[in-house]
């Protein structure tokens, strides 16, 4: 294919509840979706992509104008000058540009939709997948108090997802734990996470989570701290989960081989792309080590391709992979909708969602148009 025009929809859409973590509090979720206008063998095709990075590096290095600064200055330059690109070679393109996973893949995203939909295959097909509904996890942030957490999770119980995971930060953690386990019992699937808010000195403190049978506790640790969380693994009974350490496949090998990842949340943006993604699927399903679809609180567009992702064999985890109402209101595709606790994985061509173009532009702040 010919990639003939970039063009980054800058989004911003409010949160329906303000969603706070260890490291702060969203209340409008900043974004740009990807728009690919290609030539390919099949005649003119359009992808989109979705970029996951926070408006501030607060999750991770990168942040949203850098991203696009680094598409504008760098890898739409690096993609236009390319005769015959397919989805599969951007990262070889891409290769001299170190770093910054998140924007490298919200144009493979759309690079990979737009040759997807020219020939009329779906994300989940070409990745592999094996069914056709997966399970739905909820993330539940730190509230102001117990029972304002114990109402919003009645609520997601409620609507029937398969899994609560709840955001933790030291001195919010251990309280509303036990409140969970104690009003919804010991059936209800439910996990932690962190954020890296803790140390390797609080190791005794969380060994106090271990009375709550958590299928898992992510990230408790630093990025950075892959052999730190190996040592953490050794004094815990729950199994250390690692979401901001795994920047690639590279880092889940590295990750795996020191015993710092019992479980791993795979995020397509993090690592940089789906084709990355699969790669650690498969590493991961090689050692036996289970793997879930992590969230960035995506539009329909990122939503709906992780929900492919997540039909892959290795994922045997719920992910993060609620329905759109889980954050908006409104969203730019169609709703994606939780039913029973699993969503559905997308059959259409390409991501098989569509997006509405009415609904963008009432939601679009900026608009950077790039071509050759
Ligand atoms: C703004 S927090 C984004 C990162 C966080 N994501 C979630 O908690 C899931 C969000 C979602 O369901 O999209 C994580 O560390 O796993
Ligand atoms: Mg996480």
């Amino acid at each position: 294919m010919r990639l003939r025009r970039l063009t980054l929809h800058h989004v911003s859409l409010p949160i329906v509840a303000p969603f706070t973590t260890s490291f702060g509090t969203e209340t409008v979720r900043e974004a740009y979706l990807v728009e690919a206008e290609v030539d390919t063998a099949r005649g003119p095709s359009v992808g989109w992509g979705e970029c996951v990075a926070m408006a501030a590096p607060v999750y991770s290095s990168e942040f949203l104008s850098a991203s696009v600064e680094l598409t504008r200055r760098w890898l739409a330059p690096l993609l236009f000058a390319v005769d015959d690109l397919t989805p599969e070679t951007v990262g070889h393109h891409l290769r001299g540009v170190v770093g910054h996973p998140m924007a490298k893949a919200a144009v493979e995203m759309a690079l990979l939709d737009a040759q997807l939909r020219t020939d009329e295959r779906s994300l989940a097909s070409y990745l592999g997948g094996v069914v056709d509904r997966v399970p739905s996890g909820v993330s539940v942030g730190i509230h102001d108090d117990v029972p304002a957490l114990l109402r919003s999770v009645a609520g997601y119980l409620d609507e029937g997802y398969a899994r609560i995971k709840l955001k933790i930060a030291p001195g919010v953690d251990l309280e509303p734990v036990a409140a969970v386990r104690r009003e919804f019992g010991d059936d209800v699937l439910l996990q932690v996470d962190a954020n890296a808010a803790y140390t390797l000195s609080d190791a005794q403190h969380l060994r106090r989570l271990d009375e709550h049978r958590l299928l898992l506790i992510e990230q408790p640790l630093g990025e950075s701290d892959l052999r730190q969380h190996a040592l953490l693994a050794q004094q815990l009974e729950t199994p250390v989960c690692l979401d901001e350490s795994i920047t690639s496949a590279e880092a889940a090998a590295d990750a795996i081989a020191l015993g710092a990842a019992a479980v791993i949340n795979i995020k397509p943006g993090r690592v940089g792309g789906y084709l990355e993604a699969r790669r650690i699927h498969d590493l991961a399903r090689a050692h036996g080590i289970p793997v879930w679809c992590g969230g960035m609180l995506e539009t329909g567009v990122g939503r709906a391709a992780n929900i492919a992702l997540a039909s892959l064999p290795g994922f045997t985890l719920p992910g993060d992979v609620s329905g759109s109402k889980r954050f908006y209101d409104e969203d730019i595709t169609e709703e994606i909708v939780m039913t029973d606790g699993s969503v559905a994985v997308p059959s259409g061509p390409g991501f098989g969602v569509t997006v509405d173009r009415g609904r963008l532009a009432a939601r679009t702040t900026a608009t950077t148009v790039l071509e050759p």
